[in-house]
């Protein structure tokens, strides 16, 4: 990477403050990296993060590094390029470094409180059902970049830092893959991880307050602001006209964006591009149809099945079933596609001989907790409904609060367990969870450890029951004091209790 195209583009976008010393402009960098521990010889250091230390510096200089890219002059023995804002210039320098892969892919992006993952994976399906081995994902759980075993690998963000994206994509597009779906947090645009990268396809699922206290967005209206971003960076955008803030999300993708190319859907809404109809849900699976009010969508009018159940799934299913649209998939891909989606720990059901269905599901805060216990009341009112949960320690506290009142309005029984207490106590997480549930209305048991939480859940159900194991997923961890400490994961013990049960 030549230093007179990196000030070029810094320039460009009025980022570039000066240099610290006298820098060649044909000073062509081996490498670039924002870890020291990564810096080999000849590279460009960037100095960036909430705990940076200059010793990071001094170790880069030490592992090779010749200039560094900062927003200060450290006055160190090598030049420094200085910049307004380093964020937004690690993502410019990590894009020309990675020569611009975004150019070479068909860029989907989504974002929400909710539904990213499940959406994201629906995606995937339809678009590898039209588009075999070609269709790359960034998603919380997986990333997939090609199609050999090593090219799937886990996440350890929903949205990389720019310079690992930038790298992955670039491994994505010499993989042969010529769509990536992602998914696009708020984080990445408070932090500016996806700056300069403009979406083929971006899309607005929903928005509730989530995320917001130290190291997250200050305030709602800036986890608002930092999600309308993708509208404002996609060519063509597609919202849920149902949520909230509908009209201020369609008003920002209104700014950058032709009408034209700004679809929505809606249920049983015939003014949005796209409308969908409910049709039976069972237990495990559920059924919709599309009716097109945009004649260019006239295609996507059809049945559909989608493997999860839930009835947000059927507004995450269509959001993909647009935006795979917009990618040049058909409407069979889609049917396919979606009734073969499984999604790693989301509304994964297990159905039991005696013992009622049981969900693992990643519900950990109260839009989600909400959605599904709403979802599971009003189908299904015969039956009785246990949740198994806790809430993580050392953030979102008010999900605590948010559980207890989505359990007063749909739930039977609460047992109260252990989610990733970090430097909390998990009894204390519960009886403040515990402290706003209507005990008149829902049984409440706390057994401390989550392994003996779902076996009584399970147990002492019936045909009767529905049973939520809630908020880890697939997690094989359970957070303790700064500590991954190894966890079987939910679907494992739940399915070790039901053979034990049953045989
Ligand atoms: C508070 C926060 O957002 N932190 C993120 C941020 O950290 P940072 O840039 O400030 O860097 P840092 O971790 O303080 O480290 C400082 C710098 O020193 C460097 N360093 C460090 C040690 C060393 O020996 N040498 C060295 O050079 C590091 O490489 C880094 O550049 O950028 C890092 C990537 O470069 C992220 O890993 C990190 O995410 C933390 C772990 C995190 O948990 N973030 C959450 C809030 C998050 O981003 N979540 C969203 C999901 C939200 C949603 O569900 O919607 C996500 O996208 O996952
Ligand atoms: N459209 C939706 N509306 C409300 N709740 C949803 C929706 N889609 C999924 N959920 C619930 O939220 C949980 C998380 O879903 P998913 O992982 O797809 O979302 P996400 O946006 O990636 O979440 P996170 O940011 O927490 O990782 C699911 O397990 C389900 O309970």
């Amino acid at each position: 990477m030549r230093v007179n195209q990196l000030i070029a583009l810094l320039r460009e976008h009025d980022l570039y403050r000066g240099t610290t010393a006298e820098l060649d402009p044909d000073t062509d960098f081996a490498t670039l990296h924002y870890d020291s521990r990564q810096m080999t010889a000849n590279g460009l250091f960037v100095c960036k993060g909430f705990t940076f230390s200059p010793k990071y510096l001094q170790q880069a200089i030490a592992n090779g590094a010749t200039a560094y890219l900062a927003e200060q002059d450290y006055q160190v023995s090598v030049p420094g390029i200085l910049v307004t804002d380093v964020r937004k210039a690690l993502s410019l320098a990590a894009q020309l470094y990675f020569d611009f892969p975004q150019n070479q892919l068909f860029l989907i992006g989504y974002t929400g409180t909710k539904g990213k993952t499940t959406s994201t994976y629906f995606t995937h399906h339809i678009l590898s059902e039209a588009f075999p081995g070609q269709v790359a994902m960034f998603s919380t759980i997986n990333h997939i970049i090609g199609n050999q075993p090593q090219d799937t690998f886990k996440a350890h963000l929903t949205t990389a830092e720019s310079f690992d994206l930038f790298h992955e994509m670039r491994q994505a597009v010499d993989n042969g893959q010529k769509i990536l779906v992602m998914e696009v947090a708020s984080q990445a645009y408070l932090l500016h991880r996806v700056y300069g990268l403009t979406f083929d396809v971006g899309i607005f699922l929903n928005i509730s307050p989530d995320h917001i206290g130290v190291n997250e967005h200050p305030n709602f209206a800036n986890y608002l602001l930092c999600k309308q971003q993708l509208m404002l960076n996609s060519r063509q955008c597609i919202i849920n006209a149902d949520m909230d803030h509908f009209a201020e999300v369609y008003a920002a993708a209104k700014v950058s964006t032709d009408p034209d190319k700004i679809f929505t859907y809606g249920v049983d809404d015939a003014s949005a591009s796209v409308s969908l109809h409910p049709q039976a849900a069972t237990l495990t699976a559920s059924a919709f149809a599309l009716t097109a009010n945009d004649q260019r969508l006239a295609s996507l009018a059809a049945d559909y099945h989608v493997s999860v159940p839930g009835d947000f799934n059927q507004g995450n299913a269509t959001a993909a079933i647009l935006a795979s649209h917009l990618a040049g998939a058909q409407t069979a891909d889609m049917q396919a596609g979606l009734s073969r989606t499984l999604v790693p720990g989301r509304m994964e059901s297990l159905a039991t001989q005696h013992h009622g269905t049981v969900y693992i599901d990643y519900a950990h805060d109260w839009g989600s907790m909400d959605a599904l216990l709403h979802f599971l009341h009003t189908q299904f009112p015969d039956h009785h409904i246990t949740v198994v949960t806790g809430s993580t320690g050392d953030k979102g506290e008010d999900r605590r609060a948010g559980f207890a009142k989505a359990f007063n309005a749909y739930a039977d029984t609460a047992i109260l367990t252990t989610d990733d207490p970090g430097h909390e106590d998990p009894r204390v997480i519960a009886q403040q969870i515990d402290a706003g549930i209507d005990h008149d209305k829902v049984t409440t048991t706390y057994i401390a450890k989550r392994e003996d939480a779902i076996h009584h859940a399970i147990a002492h159900a019936t045909n009767h029951d529905l049973i939520v194991l809630a908020g880890k997923g697939e997690d094989a961890y359970q957070k303790i004091n700064g500590v991954n400490t190894p966890y079987a994961t939910d679907p494992v013990i739940a399915k070790q209790v039901i053979a034990d049960l049953e045989g």
